[in-house]
C-alpha cells in the first residue's frame, strides 16, 4: 500500500492568489474526486502535484520519498491533462503498445469499442474517440498513482459506465484523483471528494456540504 500526501501548497499568479491552503491524501486503493468551480484551480493543483508547473511552495510526497519535480514521478505518478496528446500520425495500436504494458495493452486492445479503431491513426479520430483511448492510457498505466483531468468531458455515457469499471479495477492496485465538473460522475465513483474554495480542500461527505459551500445550487 502507497500514499500520496500533498500539503502546504501555495500558488500565486500575477493577478491573484490561487491555492493557499491545500490538503489531500490519497492511498492505493482510493479514488478521490477533486470538485471546484469554474477557475478554482484543480487544473493547476494537477500540474502542481504532477511537477509539470511550479508553486511558490510545495510539498507531495509518496511514502518515503518527496516528489520535487516531474522527474521524480516517474513510474509514480501519471498525469492526464485535458489538452490531447496522442501523436497525430501513429496508430492506435501502436500507441497503445508503447504507451502500456503488455497485460495492460491487450485489455485496452480488446475493448470492444477500441477494437475497431487499432488500424486508425491519430488523426482519423473523432474527439472523443481520442479522449477514450487517452484515458484509458492512463487509467491503464504503471504508475502509482494516476492524475485525470475530466475524464467523461466528450465521452458518450456508454463509455463512461465503462472507464468508471475500468477506473474501479485498477484502483485495486493504485490511487486516482479525478476532477470533473459533473459531480455526479464523480459522486458515482469516488471514495472520497474534496471541494476546492476560496484556494483551500474542504473534505465533503454529502451533498448538502456542495450546497453550503455554493458549488451546487440550493435547490439541486
Ligand atoms: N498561466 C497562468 N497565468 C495566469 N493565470 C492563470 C494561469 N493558468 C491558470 N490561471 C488562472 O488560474 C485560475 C485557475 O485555473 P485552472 O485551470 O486551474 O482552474 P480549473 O478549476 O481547472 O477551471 P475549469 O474548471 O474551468 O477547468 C483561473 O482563473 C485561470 O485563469
Amino acid at each position: 500500500m502507497s500514499l500520496l500526501h500533498i500539503d502546504s501548497i501555495r500558488k500565486i499568479f500575477p493577478d491573484k492568489q490561487l491555492l493557499t491552503d491545500v490538503f489531500i491524501t490519497c492511498k492505493s486503493g482510493e479514488i478521490v474526486g477533486l470538485l471546484g468551480r469554474n477557475g478554482s484551480g484543480k487544473s493547476t493543483l494537477l500540474k502542481i502535484i504532477f511537477g509539470s508547473i511550479p508553486a511558490e511552495n510545495k510539498f507531495v510526497r509518496i511514502d518515503e520519498k518527496v516528489l520535487k519535480g516531474v522527474a521524480d514521478t516517474r513510474n509514480l505518478i501519471k498525469y492526464l491533462p485535458q489538452d490531447n496528446f496522442l501523436p497525430d500520425h501513429t496508430k492506435v495500436k501502436t500507441i497503445i503498445s508503447l504507451f502500456c504494458h503488455k497485460k495492460n495493452a491487450e485489455k485496452i486492445k480488446n475493448y470492444s469499442h477500441i477494437r475497431p479503431l487499432l488500424n486508425r491513426t491519430s488523426k482519423q479520430l473523432s474527439s472523443g474517440e481520442k479522449r477514450l483511448i487517452e484515458v484509458l492510457l492512463i487509467v491503464f498505466s504503471n504508475a502509482k498513482f494516476i492524475l485525470i483531468d475530466e475524464p467523461f468531458n466528450g465521452i458518450a455515457p456508454v463509455y463512461k459506465d465503462d472507464i468508471k469499471a475500468m477506473i474501479r479495477e485498477q484502483s485495486e492496485h493504485k490511487g486516482f484523483i479525478i476532477t470533473d465538473h459533473d459531480y455526479k460522475n464523480i459522486t458515482g465513483i469516488a471514495t472520497k471528494t474534496i471541494l476546492l474554495h476560496d484556494g483551500g480542500t474542504k473534505q465533503i461527505s454529502d451533498k448538502d456540504e456542495l450546497k453550503h459551500w455554493g458549488y451546487i445550487p440550493g435547490t439541486a
